[in-house]
């Protein structure tokens, strides 16, 4: 078995082993591959809804205000009363009544009267503009000043005017915020149907990993990559519903997808991706039927031996055993699949543009990932690039974001300014 692989690495005998296929090619192939694997819906109280993703379209069935309000405290008017209106020349209206907060208004503005409106208090029949309190004068219980001329809609927020009918409050694959709570309870909707977290279980291969509260001999190392994977996965909106370690052995690794493949919506396997004696993943991943394997390297640095499968319903993901390869892939291959899974909208990029202070050389026929930190100088960013091994964990934890070297580049020279993504 080992012979064969050594083979396919070789010559490109089954061709789909090692391949490395640039990012826009894989993402193409999940949308293919990925875009059918149902997640599952549920019912949640709009209270419980922040950060999921909405499962439909939810339009309104009413109108927000569904009365014409004041937004102001003031005397409801005919605006045609008040021209010409000034300190030195005000108008004299007669207030024929009071609007009162939370019912309906009863007294209609004819010419040269007003009703007293409370703020949110519904608008009188007849009046089309509502002057503040502080620019009238209330000369006796019957009469009030007005020394300032009103346009008709001034101070009025009309029926509809925020919310309409049949308005989308909230589009399908949008990311709930904390104003959609809002809207969403302003049109009456309690409970929405979202995407349920996409159920991921994380496997760390590899003979010599030991978790964080082990002691460790010489040759060990502690996980690093299941925690790194497993906060990205609750940050894209996943859950991690089982985490373990396995020895680098097919038979292992083979069972433990096994015993999770139905009961998850992604399996995520760290290590053994690459061409060594003792690296399995892509072997393991591509026999649990069709489709199967369809991706065996990126043409990303780092981060080459990345693999993609599919089979029962679920995404098979093998990821680069180096910490910085495997974080650098799972930031931007699990971004996507998660996008793809909750349907979710797409996103505005977060990045800022900083001068560069080294010069950057580029990878023949790979995209480069240069992590980096970034420093404020009088109001100008500069981007400092931490270049370490794909191995070094340090420079993720220190970084402050990260620059891309487009493949076909030989590079960005010092001084250039470089779009440096921040999340
Ligand atoms: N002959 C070749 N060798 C390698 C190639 C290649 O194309 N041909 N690619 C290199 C690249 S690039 C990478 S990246 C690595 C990836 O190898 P694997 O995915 O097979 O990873 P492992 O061998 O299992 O581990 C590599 C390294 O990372 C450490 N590791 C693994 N898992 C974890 C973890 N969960 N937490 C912390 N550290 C972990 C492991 O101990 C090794 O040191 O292959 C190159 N070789
Ligand atoms: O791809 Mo490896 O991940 O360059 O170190």
């Amino acid at each position: 078995m080992a012979l064969s692989k050594f083979l396919d690495t070789l010559d490109g005998g089954m061709m789909k082993f090692l391949k490395a296929y640039e990012p826009y090619k894989i993402r193409e192939m999940m949308k293919e591959y990925f875009g059918d694997i149902d997640i599952g819906t549920e019912i949640v109280h709009i209270s419980e809804a922040l950060d999921r993703y909405s499962a439909k379209d939810i339009k309104s069935s009413v109108n927000i205000p569904d009365f014409n309000k004041s937004t102001v405290d003031g005397y409801a008017l005919m605006s045609s009363d008040t021209r010409g209106a000034s300190e030195s020349m005000p108008v004299f209206l007669d207030v024929s009544g009071e609007v009162l907060m939370g019912t309906e208004a009863e007294t209609e503005v004819v010419e040269n009267t007003c009703v007293y409106v409370p703020t949110g208090g519904m608008l009188p029949k007849g009046a089309d503009a509502v002057v503040m309190i502080e620019y009238t004068e209330k000369l006796d219980e019957e009469t009030v000043a007005v020394n300032m001329a009103m346009h008709p809609g001034e101070n009025i927020i009309y029926i509809g005017e925020d919310i309409s009918v049949d308005d989308v409050i909230v589009k399908k694959g949008r990311k709930i915020t904390a104003f959609d709570t809002g809207a969403l309870s302003a049109i009456g909707v309690s409970e929405i149907s979202v995407f349920k977290k996409p159920r991921t279980v994380i496997i760390s291969s590899g003979d010599e990993i030991r978790r964080p509260e082990e002691d460790i001999k010489p040759g060990e190392v502690r996980d690093i990559n299941s925690f790194v994977v497993g906060a990205l996965i609750e940050k894209y909106g996943g859950e991690v519903i089982h985490k373990t370690i396995v020895d680098d052995d097919e038979g292992s690794l083979y069972n433990e997808v096994e015993k999770w493949i139905d009961r998850a919506d992604i399996v995520i396997v760290s290590g053994g991706s690459s061409a060594g004696i003792k690296d399995v993943t892509a072997e393991v991943l591509d026999s649990f039927g069709k489709p199967g394997l369809f991706v065996h390297g990126a043409a990303v640095k780092p981060g080459k031996p990345t693999i993609m499968s599919c089979a029962r319903d679920t995404a098979l993901i093998g990821l680069p055993g180096h910490p910085g390869s495997s974080s650098i892939i799972f930031t931007i291959f699990g971004k996507e699949l998660f996008k793809i899974l909750l349907e979710k909208e797409d996103a505005i990029e977060s990045f800022v543009e900083a001068e560069l202070t080294y010069s950057l050389a580029g990878a023949p026929g790979k995209e480069t990932y240069v992590m980096g930190t970034l420093e404020n100088r009088d109001g100008k960013y500069l981007f400092n690039p931490l270049i370490k091994k794909s191995a070094a964990i340090s420079q993720l934890s220190r970084s402050e974001g990260y620059v891309v070297i487009k493949s076909g580049t030989e590079g960005i020279n010092k001084g250039n300014t470089v779009r440096v993504y921040t999340e």
